[in-house]
C-alpha cells in the first residue's frame, strides 16, 4: 500500500490508518459482537456504530463485572418510574477493553465543537481514535445538521476537527479522524480534504458515494488517486470505503488507487471473514460464523434484539433458520435452534435471567422483562412477583424444533 512522504505523527495511544483493512461504522449491525468477530478474522481496526454526542453525555461508565466489558449506561430519557420507583439503565455503548480497545475507534455523530469534546472525554481512554461522521445521508443525521450535512458547513466541520484535536487527541493521546462521502465535482471534493487535512486529524475515510446515491449504487472511484495525493501530501492516512468486499480486494484497490487502506461495510456486515485473505484461509462458512457470533454475543451480554438482527445479517434470507431466529424469544430458544444447547445453554440461561427473561414450565418463554413486570406487580399488590420460573421438564418443544433444525442444515459446531 501507498507510503506517505510525510506523516502527522500517530499519537501514544492511538493507531496508524495505514495499511489496514479496516470494519466500517455501522448502527445496530456495528455491536460489539460483530466488532469481536471481524477483529477474530483479521479486521486490523473496527469502527464502533455512530453515536449521538447528546446521547453519550449524562451516561455513566462502569464495568460490568459478568462480562468484563465497559458499559455506558443512562436512563431513559423521559424519566418514566416504575411504580416501586426503580429505572432500568440502557446500555448506550459497549467495549470490551481487553478483546477491542486497542482497535476501536468510536464515530461520534455531532454537529457542535463543544458537545463533540464533551462526549468525546467520556470514551477517550478506553479507545484508539475518535472519528466524526461527515458522512451519513439519513434525515436523522441531517436533520440535526449531523452526518453528511456537515458537508455542506465545512467551517463547522474543521471546527469540531480542531476542537477533538485539541481538546481530546493531545490530552488523552489518541488520534481524530473523519468519514467523508465524495462531493459532485473533483475541485469540490479536493478544497475540503484540503481544509479538513489542516485541522489535525491524523486519518481521513472517503466513501466513494456522493450524499444523494443510494448504497446499492455502484461506488466512484475517479476521485480517490486525487484524495490520496491530497492527504499524503498533508501527511494524513486516507481509507478508501464503498464496495469493497474482501482483504484481497482491498490491498488490491488501495495499492491501484494510491491510498492507505480500506473500510468494508456490507460485505463484512453478512461475512465478517472477509477481513482474512485467502492464503490465511479466506471465507468461513455461515453456519460457523452464526454460531461463532451467537457465542460473542452471549458472552458479552449483546441485546438480545441487536444479537437476532446481526444473526439474520449472516443467515441468508431464504434458509428457515432466518425465520426461526427472527421469532425466537429467548436467548436458550437460539441455542436450540443452533444444537448448541449442550455447549451455551448453561450460559443462555443465565444470560436470559440477567436480561429478565424467563421461562414457563414448557420451556417456552414465560415473561418478557420478567423482573420490569414482577416489580409493577409487586407495586400494585400482585402475585406475579411471587411466581418463579419453573425448572424446565424433559425434552422441550424447543430442543425438539432445535435438533430438528441442526439436523436438517447438518449445524457443525
Ligand atoms: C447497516 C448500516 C449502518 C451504517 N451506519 C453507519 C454509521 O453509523 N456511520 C457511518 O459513517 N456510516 C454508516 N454506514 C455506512 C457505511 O459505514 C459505509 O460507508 C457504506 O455502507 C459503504 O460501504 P460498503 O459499500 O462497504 O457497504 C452504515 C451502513 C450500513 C449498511
Amino acid at each position: 500500500m501507498a507510503s506517505a512522504s510525510r506523516r502527522v505523527p500517530t499519537p501514544k495511544n492511538g493507531v496508524d490508518f495505514r495499511g489496514k483493512v479496516v470494519l466500517a461504522p455501522m448502527v445496530r449491525s456495528g455491536e460489539l459482537p460483530m466488532r469481536l468477530l471481524a477483529l477474530k478474522y483479521g479486521a486490523d481496526l473496527v469502527w464502533g456504530p455512530e453515536t449521538v454526542d447528546q446521547a453519550m453525555i449524562g451516561t455513566t461508565r462502569r464495568l460490568n463485572p459478568h462480562t468484563q466489558t465497559i458499559e455506558f449506561t443512562r436512563l431513559p430519557s423521559h424519566g418514566a418510574k416504575t411504580p416501586c420507583g426503580s429505572q432500568r439503565e440502557s446500555v448506550i455503548y459497549r467495549i470490551h477493553p481487553s478483546r477491542e480497545s486497542r482497535n476501536l475507534i468510536f464515530q461520534l455523530g455531532t454537529a457542535c465543537p463543544a458537545r463533540a469534546v464533551e462526549a468525546a472525554r467520556l470514551v477517550a481512554g478506553d479507545v484508539a481514535g475518535i472519528d466524526v461522521n461527515a458522512g451519513c445521508p439519513k434525515p436523522f443525521s441531517t436533520m440535526g445538521g449531523m452526518g453528511a450535512a456537515l458537508l455542506s458547513t465545512p467551517d463547522k466541520l474543521c471546527a469540531i476537527l480542531e476542537a477533538l484535536v485539541k481538546e481530546v487527541g493531545s490530552k488523552y493521546e489518541i488520534g481524530i479522524s473523519v468519514k467523508i462521502r465524495i462531493l459532485k465535482t473533483s475541485e469540490e471534493t479536493e478544497a475540503l480534504v484540503r481544509k479538513l487535512c489542516q485541522t489535525g486529524i491524523t486519518g481521513l475515510t472517503v466513501h466513494c458515494r456522493t450524499r444523494p446515491m443510494r448504497p446499492r449504487e455502484r461506488a466512484i472511484r475517479d476521485q480517490l488517486r486525487m484524495i490520496g495525493q491530497v492527504c499524503r501530501e498533508a501527511g494524513v492516512a486516507c481509507l478508501m470505503n464503498g464496495d469493497v468486499v474482501s482483504r484481497d480486494q482491498a490491498e488490491e484497490l488501495a495499492q491501484e488507487y494510491g491510498v492507505d487502506g480500506a473500510m468494508i461495510a456490507t460485505a463484512a456486515e453478512s461475512n465478517p471473514s472477509c477481513f482474512r485473505s485467502k492464503d490465511d484461509g479466506g471465507f468461513v462458512p455461515w453456519k460457523d460464523l452464526a454460531a461463532e457470533c451467537l457465542q460473542a454475543a452471549l458472552e458479552v451480554g449483546n441485546k438480545f434484539g441487536n444479537t437476532k438482527f446481526l444473526l439474520g445479517n449472516l443467515i441468508p434470507g431464504k434458509d428457515k433458520l432466518h425465520r426461526m431466529v427472527s421469532t425466537a424469544k429467548s436467548y436458550r430458544e437460539v441455542c436450540e435452534l443452533f444444537g448448541l444447547a449442550e455447549e451455551l445453554g448453561g450460559i443462555a440461561r443465565e444470560v436470559d435471567e440477567r436480561i429478565g427473561i424467563v421461562y414457563d414450565r414448557d420451556g417456552k418463554n414465560a415473561v418478557k422483562n420478567a423482573k420490569l413486570k414482577n416489580e409493577t406487580a409487586r407495586a400494585a399488590g400482585g402475585d406475579t412477583a411471587r411466581k418463579k420460573p419453573s425448572p424446565v421438564d424433559g425434552r422441550s418443544v424447543l430442543a425438539q424444533r432445535g435438533a430438528e433444525v441442526s439436523r436438517a442444515l447438518a449445524v457443525e459446531i
